[in-house]
């Protein structure tokens, strides 16, 4: 029997980045009780706050320790899935790279998916509402927001030797991927404050944090969604082996990301009859799209010994320069430990018939920064990974059974339509040629691809991309906004045919954006916190 324990105007299943921004702006009307539940634990450890930080979370306590179905189309490998499991989710354990995609991408919700107000246009405003920019200003950049976003204090000489090759490749210099043009290659603003993380935890929940309205449980394992006659009316958590139930007066909010959320909405009942039967759950309320759409940038790393000793991971080691490095970030704010690691990188087109970039890098001046990828001798390394931005696969998110704790299973379905993989193996060529060239090649002594074979055939190509393609950590789609039978949300966020019951967060993206996919989330939360407060008066 499930203990009650309160009632709230809002309850919000899920504490990362979009919970983060909604626990934020609902409580800020004192006459609402908010309560924000989040499964992993605060965000206190340094890791986390320390930007170079970013090197020791993609494995460890604060990822859920996702790992995928076989991979039909990926040499039938499982691969790991890292997602945040700690208050700010994603956004506390990312490498904080601040791009929002592209205004095609947006439309294309409105147009395509029939997600009206969501054009590019629409959103806009949400966008600049929430961020804080240092260096940009104007109609496409906030400067006032919750969600501070900096130029690299120090950025490494490697990473500005990638920016010049990339130019010498014959990509324009771009300094701000989120202004009118994304093509082009360049250093990424992060989402840094005074060279430390700002998080939608930093950035929206912590000011909230000593509001009376506002309850943040951690360690609150969320079971399912209580409905009652087609109403949303409270949540049931798992606690330290309790079972606990909160009322909402108004509504329950999903956030729980793209893998949680459709999880979530499943161990309640709501999803599709086949895959609930399956899980041996009983069907409260038949939604087929829930769970089905997955998307994930498919990502490929290439790893370079280099001629001399300079790359970030020789701070690995307990060396005394390790030592110079944390006394400089704490008196100055300044040197390695300010950076994020993944300092640069561009945009580029795979496609020339595409009207806008449809492949992205990210250059580390660091090997062996991020779990499962592949080390060379501390300070002798650097990386270049790339994806193609807009894949035509489609996966999915199934839970596994009626046990909360249970991992669901994710079936990404990486490369599942031969244009990913076409586009897949262009972001390697390219990644390669940006490499040799006269900026880049004079720091190059070796080339780490597929353990040591020849890759030169399209064959090898091929087998490359399947060999070794992982996540991106970008999973969204799979609570999919719009207004066809396979959608789970309206254009409100509201899940079809249910009261009370919205999904707010990276899932309901019906596409996935050309980006990475933090501030895009932050964008929909913005927005779904205004729709909340419209509808409840
Ligand atoms: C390693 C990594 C690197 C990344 N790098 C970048 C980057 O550089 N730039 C960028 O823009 N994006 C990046 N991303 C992606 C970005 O962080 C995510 O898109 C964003 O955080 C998604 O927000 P969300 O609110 O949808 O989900 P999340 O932030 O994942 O939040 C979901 C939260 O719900 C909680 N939860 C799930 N299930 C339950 C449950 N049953 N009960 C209670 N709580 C639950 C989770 O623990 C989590 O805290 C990265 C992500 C990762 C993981």
């Amino acid at each position: 029997m499930a203990q009650q324990d309160g009632s709230f105007d809002y309850v919000i299943a899920g504490g990362g980045t979009a919970g983060c921004v909604l626990a934020g702006r609902l409580s800020a009307d004192a006459s609402v009780r908010v309560l924000l539940l989040e499964a992993g634990r605060p965000d206190r450890h340094p890791f986390i706050h320390v930007p170079a930080g970013f090197a020791k979370l993609t494995a460890g306590p604060y990822q859920w320790g996702f790992v995928s179905e076989p991979q039909e189309h990926c040499a039938g490998r499982r691969i790991p899935l890292a997602q945040g499991k700690v208050i700010g989710g994603g956004g506390s354990i990312n490498a904080q790279v601040f791009t929002r995609g592209v205004a095609q991408d947006y439309d294309d919700w409105a147009d395509v998916h029939g997600c009206e107000g969501w054009s590019a246009k629409e959103v806009r405003r949400y966008f600049v509402r929430s961020e804080r920019n240092e260096r940009l200003s104007g109609p496409l950049h906030g400067t006032e927001g919750p969600l501070s976003v900096s130029d690299l204090v120090n950025p490494h000489p490697l990473s500005k030797a990638f920016v010049r090759a990339g130019q010498e490749f014959g990509l324009p210099y771009n300094s701000d991927f989120n202004g009118a043009e994304q093509y082009g290659v360049g250093l990424y603003q992060t989402t840094t404050r005074h060279s430390r993380r700002c998080s939608a935890a930093v950035g929206y929940l912590r000011p909230a944090r000593g509001r009376e309205n506002l309850v943040v449980k951690t360690g609150a394992l969320v079971r399912r969604v209580v409905t009652d006659h087609g109403r949303a009316t409270g949540i049931e958590t798992v606690e330290g082996g309790t079972t606990r139930r909160y009322t909402a007066r108004r509504e329950v909010i999903v956030a729980a990301g793209a893998f949680g959320s459709p999880k979530i909405l499943q161990l309640s009942g709501i999803g599709d009859p086949a895959d609930l039967k399956q899980a041996g759950i009983e069907v409260v309320h038949a939604l087929p799209g829930v769970g089905k759409n997955l998307q994930d940038h498919c990502d490929l790393d290439i790893v370079y010994e280099l001629t001399s000793y300079q790359s970030m991971d020789r701070y690995e080691r307990p060396l005394p320069a390790t030592a110079a490095a944390a006394v400089q970030y704490a008196a100055f704010r300044r040197g390695p430990m300010a950076s994020t690691v993944v300092e640069a990188g561009g945009f580029a087109y795979g496609n020339e018939q595409e009207p806008t970039p449809d492949l992205q890098f990210h250059f580390l001046p660091a090997a062996g920064v991020e779990a499962g990828i592949a080390a060379v001798r501390r300070g002798y390394g650097c990386t270049l990974n790339s994806y193609f931005l807009r894949p035509r696969s489609r996966g999915t998110v199934r839970v596994a059974g009626p046990d909360p704790s249970r991992a669901p299973l994710i079936d990404p379905n990486y490369l599942a339509d031969d244009h990913d993989l076409e586009m897949s193996v262009e972001g390697v060529r390219q990644s390669r040629e940006i490499m040799g060239q006269p900026s880049m090649a004079p720091h190059i002594k070796a080339e780490h691809l597929a353990g040591g074979r020849p890759v030169r055939t399209k064959d090898d190509y091929i087998a490359f991309v399947r060999g070794h393609g992982r996540t991106a950590y970008h999973p969204v789609g799979t609570c999919a906004m719009g207004v066809s039978d396979a959608s789970v949300v309206s254009p409100r966020l509201r899940v079809h045919g249910l009261r009370g019951l919205r999904v707010v967060d990276s899932s309901v993206m019906p596409r996935i954006v050309s980006s990475n996919t933090q501030a895009p989330t932050v964008m929909i939360a913005e927005y779904g916190s205004d729709m909340i407060v419209e509808d409840a008066r």
